[in-house]
């Protein structure tokens, strides 16, 4: 084996996981904080905080890798390695530990990038105050640097937002920790608007209470405090002030019972995990978790709900990220409208199901009206009197600068928190009050009505027919939150009654329910539905699927038959659209009632797709690097193993070729006694000895040849055994 090959050093896994989040962001639009805790990792906080200042800072560093050209010079380094790396370097522990190949090249680099950072100060203040910038920068990660156009979703600087976790610090404590640490409170500001200059404002050493959270401290962008010991001991929380609004909002005395219907936990038991560790870790004891499905939560069970708050899955549109491709900026239409169906599904949820809330706070963290003012009017048609929109401008005595748009029937009465004038994520959040003067619309009592009716299973015509229309009306409520899994025929019965009674039309009209709206609501949903609680289904599924399109085929095989004999176009697509809807019914109830018991199955399937995907997206960074550098070590190695592998076949022929020709060698040299190489060589080359036939010349040849290689054989097997 060559002495001193060193095999090459790995980048630490931590600085791996938080540069494949980033990239992760920037390509995919996630959201930060699912991606992050997603990740097996022990540190995930660490890694929370590298991404969260890598993405804070993303146009500085963008900045900082044209200046120093690092991309250009090191092709073979990952780009999103790099900004974790400089992140850590400039902004984080403020140097870098490792010896593998990409940390070291960034500490080479490490002066001009410094440098670069004092000449870009101005520029960032510049681009801090601008809106939205168009800029180019370098956006693949290849060794050819393409510059392609892109927009800036976030060209602000937003600051580090610290909140106060008041179960385990009170705030004035806080503010004397953080003065002790050498940071000077700026004075409080008398409106909204000089607040956000203050932040403008803040240096490395100063900090500001939050005008409107007491317990929300911003400080400069980049202030590392992922080693600081409020935070290790949950103290202190990383958060941006937009996810502390609705929470606030909120606002719900001390005593009362509060349930966070989006708390993340779904039908993860590791991200259960999570959240139970991290409300331990907080302090707060009076938590109880319920690991369910939200929608299936039966307020009978927890009749005491006076608080609630809705944060449903969403496009994320507002969240931290890189930079977004002008192209893709927007999210793709069909997928937004899911979104919209399944939070205007889990909203309704909220309001008519715990008829103790007062109190309802809806949020998301997108930019996108389809999200927010859209759902907010689909709600309003269904809520009627019964609650009442709460105008934040008033709430927040008009110290906020963006509300809804005046477009919608909601008016402005929501809140929009925006990245280029609030300094924080984008967020959208709406608040509802009850009215307990007026009883809740009739959609909610219909549903309880139906369960009640499934129960007793009652037989009578007229009432079924009624449960038949009502059945239309909250099908899908039935479907998912009861997740009955009712005869294929019934279904295809239910989908075939075209209008509704005019008992029933009657009934809607007058609780402003329109049919055709929850229709239409109940169908996206059903998508929607499907796409977010049984994504852990899919597998289990895609069998089940499968025999339905086969079967589906035939149908239609089938139907196209019924076609020619009907010779009628019309009915035909009829038939499909019916039969397509039906197969959509049954996959989505199929999804739910089989959800419980495949779950299992399929959680193990869906972790070990996860854990595939995750270990093939750590590894991302370190292949493409691999790619370039260490592949071309990887490279060497494989040729010094296959040197190495040569040599000691070599060895071990030449021992057995030793001990083989050991006696012959001996021979040979007994029978050459006399005879010298140098005397067969001249004999064997000597071309124009002609004295001899051709036959003995080649048998003086192979002697010679026999003896040379012995000889040399032996030499090798000496060396060999001398070294040993
Ligand atoms: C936007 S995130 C909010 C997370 C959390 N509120 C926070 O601020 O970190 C939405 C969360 O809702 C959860 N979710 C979606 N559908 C749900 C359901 N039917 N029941 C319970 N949770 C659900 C998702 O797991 C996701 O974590």
């Amino acid at each position: 084996m060559p002495e001193g090959f060193v095999h090459s050093v790995k980048v630490p896994r931590i600085y791996k996981t938080a540069a494949c989040t980033i990239k992760k962001i920037a390509e995919h639009r996630a959201s930060l904080k699912e991606l992050v805790y997603e990740r097996k990792h022990p540190n995930i906080k660490a890694i929370y905080a590298l991404a969260a200042t890598a993405l804070q800072n993303s146009s500085q560093l963008t900045e900082l890798l044209e200046k120093t050209e690092i991309l250009k010079k090191e092709p073979r380094l990952d780009h999103w390695l790099a900004r974790i790396l400089i992140t850590e370097l400039i902004w984080g522990k403020q140097s870098l530990q490792s010896e593998a190949k990409p940390v070291l090249t960034i500490r080479n680099y490490e002066n001009q990038l410094r440098d670069a950072l004092k000449n870009t100060s101005n520029d960032k203040i510049e681009k801090s105050i601008k809106k939205v910038k168009n800029v180019y920068v370098i956006l693949n990660k290849k060794p050819v640097v393409t510059l392609v156009k892109i927009h800036f979703l976030i060209s602000v600087e937003k600051p580090r937002y610290v909140r106060v976790n008041t179960l385990i610090m009170s705030v004035d404590d806080a503010i004397q920790e953080f003065k002790n640490d050498g940071y000077n409170l700026l004075p409080k500001s008398p409106n909204y608007k000089s607040y956000l200059k203050s932040l403008e404002s803040l240096d490395t050493f100063s900090f500001i209470q939050d005008y409107h959270i007491r317990e929300l401290f911003a400080f400069k962008a980049g202030t590392a405090f992922y080693d600081h010991d409020g935070y290790n001991s949950g103290a202190l929380v990383l958060q941006d002030k937009a996810s502390c609004l609705p929470a606030n909002l909120l606002n719900p005395p001390s005593g009362s019972v509060v349930l966070d219907m989006c708390a993340a936990p779904e039908r993860n038991e590791r991200r259960y995990q999570l959240l139970c560790n991290l409300i331990e870790s907080s302090g707060a004891n009076i938590v109880e978790t319920i690991n369910a499905d939200a929608l299936k939560i039966d307020s009978n069970k927890y009749p005491d709900i006076e608080y609630i708050l809705v944060d449903p899955s969403c496009s994320g549109s507002g969240m931290d990220r890189i930079e977004v491709n002008e192209s893709t900026n927007k999210n793709d239409p069909s997928r937004l409208k899911s979104l919209q169906s399944f939070q205007v599904f889990l909203l309704r949820h909220a309001l008519f199901n715990f008829p103790t809330a007062k109190r309802v706070v809806y949020s998301t963290c997108s930019i996108y009206a389809e999200e927010n003012e859209m759902v907010i009017d689909e709600i309003l048609n269904n809520v009627g009197d019964a609650y009442k929109l709460v105008p934040i401008k008033e709430t927040l005595k008009n110290e906020w600068i963006n509300y809804s748009s005046e477009k919608f029937n909601c008016k402005d009465n929501c809140l929009y928190a925006k990245p280029s004038v609030d300094y924080s994520n984008g967020f959208f959040v709406a608040v509802f009050e009850r009215n307990f003067d007026v009883p809740l619309p009739e959609i909610r009592k219909v549903k309880e009505e139906l369960k009640d009716e499934q129960v007793e299973g009652s037989n009578n015509g007229k009432f079924n027919n009624q449960r038949k229309n009502r059945k239309q009306e909250t099908g899908k409520n039935e479907l998912i939150v009861n997740g009955n899994n009712k005869g294929e025929g019934k279904r295809k019965k239910i989908k075939k009654k075209k209008g509704l009674s005019k008992y029933d039309n009657d009934k809607l009209n007058d609780n402003k329910v329109s049919c055709e709206k929850e229709k239409s609501l109940n169908e996206r949903a059903e998508n929607v539905v499907k796409k977010e609680f049984n994504e852990e289904n899919e597998n289990s599924n895609k069998a089940g699927k499968n025999k339905r399109k086969k079967k589906k085929m035939s149908t239609e095989k089938g139907e196209n038959g019924e076609k020619n004999e009907e010779n009628s176009e019309e009915t035909d697509v009829k038939k499909k659209k019916k039969k397509l809807l039906a197969d959509e019914v049954k996959d989505v109830e199929k999804s739910n009632v089989d959800g419980e018991e495949n779950s299992e199955k399929a959680n193990i399937k869906k972790k070990r797709k996860k854990k595939k995907l995750l270990t093939k997206d750590v590894d991302d960074v370190e292949k493409n690097y691999l790619n370039g550098e260490e592949k071309f070590e990887e490279t060497n190695i494989k040729k010094k193993k296959k040197k190495k592998k040569l040599l000691t076949e070599n060895e071990v022929q030449v021992e057995e070729n030793n001990e083989d020709n050991i006696e012959k060698v001996e021979k040979n040299k007994k029978k050459l006694k006399g005879e010298t190489n140098s005397e067969l060589k001249s004999d064997v080359n000597d071309k124009n000895n002609t004295g001899e036939d051709e036959e003995t010349k080649k048998k003086k040849k192979r002697k010679y040849d026999s003896v040379e290689d012995n000889n040399s054989n032996e030499n090798v097997t000496k060396k060999k055994r001398k070294k040993n």
